[in-house]
């Protein structure tokens, strides 16, 4: 069962395309991300999703739902972390969990949420005072307190420190664990890999590729490089049949198998 059902996208900006005829498909349960340069027509495509922008054309179903006719029950299922912080004044953590928890029937308790993003010993602190990756993380609870059935997280992870971010990760993991559709936009490819079932490669408004991280863009058939030592010194061979080759070697130190990266892949995607 799809989560999400795109075909045709369109929208533009005073004339302008910004979204080009996407089609996408995700599943219930998946993790599932979106790259792409900025300006390529990410955020454009999830809020039309989320049903905070209108489309020009193209057919959408989230949740069974076209958004832009979403009755208010659909919002209940649906967790939003946008790409601009929501203003919450001179509200605390808790306060603001607590306002936002009140909006939801199937609420998670407020203390499991600020202690799921890590700012437990935040709570008590206004939103204002807290620093850049704190308030992300903010975000990301008023995000998750409703219990969503798919959450958009818009480049959530922006300005975490490493620590943050690993926390973060595992808490991805662990909604995913719970049943939770997940769309994912990011910059950080190293985040694509560590979460992501599938991805879409978007740019100039459409898509470019999709697949999973480790089959995207013909990734897993691309030549791998084999480098190995031997008496004349360090050696490398391309093939598209690495374990073929390395089975003719003779017993060869230092020797590594590399395939091309997501960023290579990516890189190339979007030239
Ligand atoms: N409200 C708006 N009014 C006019 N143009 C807009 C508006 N929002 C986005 N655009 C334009 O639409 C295009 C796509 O923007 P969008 O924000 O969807 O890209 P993105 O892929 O999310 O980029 P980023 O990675 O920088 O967040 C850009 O050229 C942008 O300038």
């Amino acid at each position: 069962m799809n989560a999400i059902r795109v075909r045709g996208l369109r929208k533009s900006y005073d004339g302008k395309p910004a979204v080009a005829g996407i089609d996408l498909e995700v599943a219930e349960g998946e993790v599932f991300a979106l790259l792409g340069p900025n300006g390529a027509g990410k955020s454009t495509t999830v809020e039309i999703l989320e049903g905070l922008r209108r489309r020009d054309g193209g057919e959408v179903s989230v949740l069974g739902q076209d958004p832009a006719k979403a009755p208010r029950s659909w919002y209940e299922d649906i967790g939003v972390v946008q790409q601009a912080a929501t203003d919450l004044a001179d509200t605390t953590v808790a306060e603001a969990v607590r306002h936002f928890a009140r909006y939801y029937r199937r609420a998670r308790a407020v203390d499991e949420v600020i202690d799921l993003v890590g700012l437990t010993e935040k709570a008590g602190d206004r939103a204002g005072k807290l620093s850049g990756g704190q308030r992300r993380r903010l975000d990301v609870a008023l995000g998750i307190v409703g219990r969503p059935k798919l959450l958009f997280l818009d480049e959530p992870t922006t300005g975490f420190d490493p620590e943050a971010r690993r926390r973060f990760w595992s808490l991805i993991r662990l909604l995913a664990r719970e049943g939770t559709t997940i769309v994912l936009t990011t910059h950080y490819l190293d985040e694509v890999e560590a979460l992501a079932n599938r991805l879409a490669v978007v740019a100039r408004g459409r898509v470019v590729a999709e697949g999973t991280p480790l089959t995207v863009g013909g990734r897993h058939t691309a030549d791998a490089l084999v480098s190995w030592i031997d008496n004349r010194g360090p050696q490398s061979y391309r093939t598209p049949r690495p374990d073929e080759f390395v089975r003719s070697l003779p017993a060869a130190p230092g020797l590594t198998v590399t395939r091309p990266t997501l960023e290579d892949v990516y890189l190339e995607l979007i030239a």
